[in-house]
């Protein structure tokens, strides 16, 4: 089985999308987890870019060089002297273990060359010759090279002259050439042009000019066709490379680089079971979701719907899907979450179903009896009919509670019969009519004769405390009632509104009696929530 280099650009390529940028310490947070799913080589930053970028580039070397086992660094330099002088400085506590990687790199695609390097562009002499001293400065100093020729993908014409760049960084010690799709415009439509056929022509060349170097090569892909991830796995499986490039969460200038979660999980999926040549990658992928959770968190916000990571990429919510997944994880899921440090969710929706729902209600201790799946997901969706995103479990028990309610007011009315208020309730009782009738005797309030009520006919509970307070200001505004109450050293809250005062207090008082009386018919003990004995959290 090959091994495939991941070579983690996040804080350099990744950073340098607008949006993406981070303070210090995150970038020094980060350095700690890709540690944690062991990339091999972690691009630290641009240590000329300026003083700040220096010093955290020279913190994780340090912070690195402390561990005895670390990703390689690397850091991205032009081809100056003065920059390359930086950058041998900042990743000098990485030397001696012989972890510092100089990663150099010069356009090669004609329109960018004239773009960017002006008048040097046309001495192509005096840039081999700087190549040429520039990386022997590096490996002097004890660092490996990776050099890149960047806009690989659109050299065109200069087919030859990359061709003796290359060489020239090879004679002089880059151990790696890396290949970039600068602009994301490769298709392996193109044929002959298409930038991994260049590639394995190079590595040619390069084996017949140097038979005895080991060169490692290395892609790097843009993603602004949305064909990253199929060009760098092409660049492994049809090409020559054996290193990645690219970011977590595929951040980076326009449409980002390649994401690194999709290349390892296809090397994963697709490359250890490839029949003539099987690839892996050293990375713990069990520490995706957490990498990932982080870019999202601190760089760049993840769509829901991300391939491998996103929030969606475990969660399912349909009927038939749900459904089928109880009874068995694997048939719509592509991978084991788990894989990725994820697990199996599930939302309930307007087009969830009754196993789903009698799932939900058992994981939280509460019975659901096999004919009553039906009634009650109907009562549930009907309660939130308005939701049409889905519920948090929350919201489903609270819609599973009011279905379960034993005792339903529908109206109040008090007389006054010889200084006495007499009060009735209209109610079902367990779905039998009843009238509660209940008396306020000397200086009772109604909540309090209604306790008593309850006390003596349902079940016997004290009143913790009684709030009310309306919500909006004016005199039509509705009163909110809040009682909590305790029984056997349980605890339940009340809530209920009404336009007058004493009806609020009183309906509260009948929620919580409810949610005690539910407690005492409806809940089961269980120790484990009934997912795992379908196995989703495989
Ligand atoms: C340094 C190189 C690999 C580069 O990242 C350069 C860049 O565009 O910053 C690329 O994508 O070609």
């Amino acid at each position: 089985m090959k091994h495939i280099k991941i070579f983690d650009t996040t804080l350099r390529d990744g950073q340098q999308c607008p949006g993406a940028g981070m303070s210090y310490t995150k970038n020094i947070e980060y350095a700690q987890l890709a540690s944690k799913i062991n990339i091999d080589i972690l691009e630290a930053g641009f240590p000329s870019a300026s003083a700040e970028d220096y010093k955290i580039v020279n913190h994780i070397a340090k912070m690195y060089g402390q561990q005895i086992h670390s990703p390689k660094v690397a850091a991205l330099s032009q081809l100056r002297a003065d920059q390359v002088k930086q950058t041998i400085k900042a990743l000098e506590p990485l030397i001696p273990s012989g972890r510092a990687i100089l990663h150099l790199y010069l356009p090669v695609a004609p329109e960018l060359m004239k773009a960017s390097l002006g008048s040097y562009a046309n001495d192509q002499t005096q840039i081999l010759l700087d190549i040429a001293n520039m990386i022997h400065m590096a490996v002097s100093a004890g660092l490996a090279v990776e050099f890149s020729p960047e806009a690989y993908s659109q050299m065109g014409e200069n087919f030859d002259f990359t061709t003796e760049v290359i060489s020239t960084a090879i004679a002089a010690g880059a151990a790696t050439i890396n290949c970039p799709d600068t602009i994301g415009r490769s298709c392996y439509l193109e044929g002959d042009d298409y930038f991994v056929n260049h590639m394995n022509e190079h590595a040619a060349i390069m084996k017949r000019r140097f038979p005895n170097k080991e060169i490692t090569w290395s892609v790097h892909c843009h993603n602004d066709f949305g064909l990253a991830l199929d060009n760098s796995m092409r660049a492994v499986f049809q090409g020559p490379a054996t290193q990645v490039e690219g970011c977590f969460n595929g951040i980076g200038e326009r449409a980002g680089n390649v994401a690194l979660e999709q290349c390892i999980m296809y090397l994963k999926t697709f490359g250890e079971q490839h029949k003539s040549q099987a690839f892996t990658s050293q990375c713990r992928t069990q520490h995706i979701r957490q990498i990932s959770d982080f870019v999202d968190a601190h760089m760049l916000p993840r769509q829901p719907h991300w391939p491998i990571s996103g929030d969606n990429a475990a969660k399912h919510s349909s009927g038939g899907h749900t459904n089928a997944i109880l009874k068995n994880a694997h048939v719509y899921q592509p991978f084991k979450p788990s894989d990725v440090g994820k697990q199996i969710s599930f939302v309930f929706g307007p087009l969830s179903g009754s196993n789903h729902a009698q799932s939900i209600i058992q994981k939280h201790g509460y019975i659901c009896d096999h004919n009553e799946r039906q009634p009650i997901m109907q009562f549930i969706k009907d309660f939130h009919c308005n939701r049409r995103k889905g519920l948090t479990d929350e919201e489903f028990m609270q819609a599973y509670f009011a279905y379960r309610a034993p005792i339903r007011v529908s109206a109040i009315d008090f007389e006054k019969i010889n200084n006495e208020r007499h009060f009735t309730m209209q109610a079902s009782v367990f779905d039998d009519h009843q009238q509660i009738d209940f008396i306020c005797q000397d200086s009772d309030t109604a909540t309090t004769a209604l306790h008593r009520y309850l006390t003596e006919n349902f079940v016997p509970f004290n009143i913790q405390s009684y709030r009310s307070e309306s919500k909006e200001p004016g005199r039509h505004a509705e009163a909110h009632a809040t009682i909590s109450i305790a029984s056997n050293n349980e605890f339940f809250q009340g809530k209920a509104h009404d336009r007058d005062i004493e009806s609020a207090a009183l309906k509260a008082l009948v929620d919580a009696c409810n949610q005690l009386l539910i407690e005492q018919h409806y809940a089961v003990q269980i120790d484990q929530p009934s997912f795992a004995a379908v196995g989703l959290r495989d």
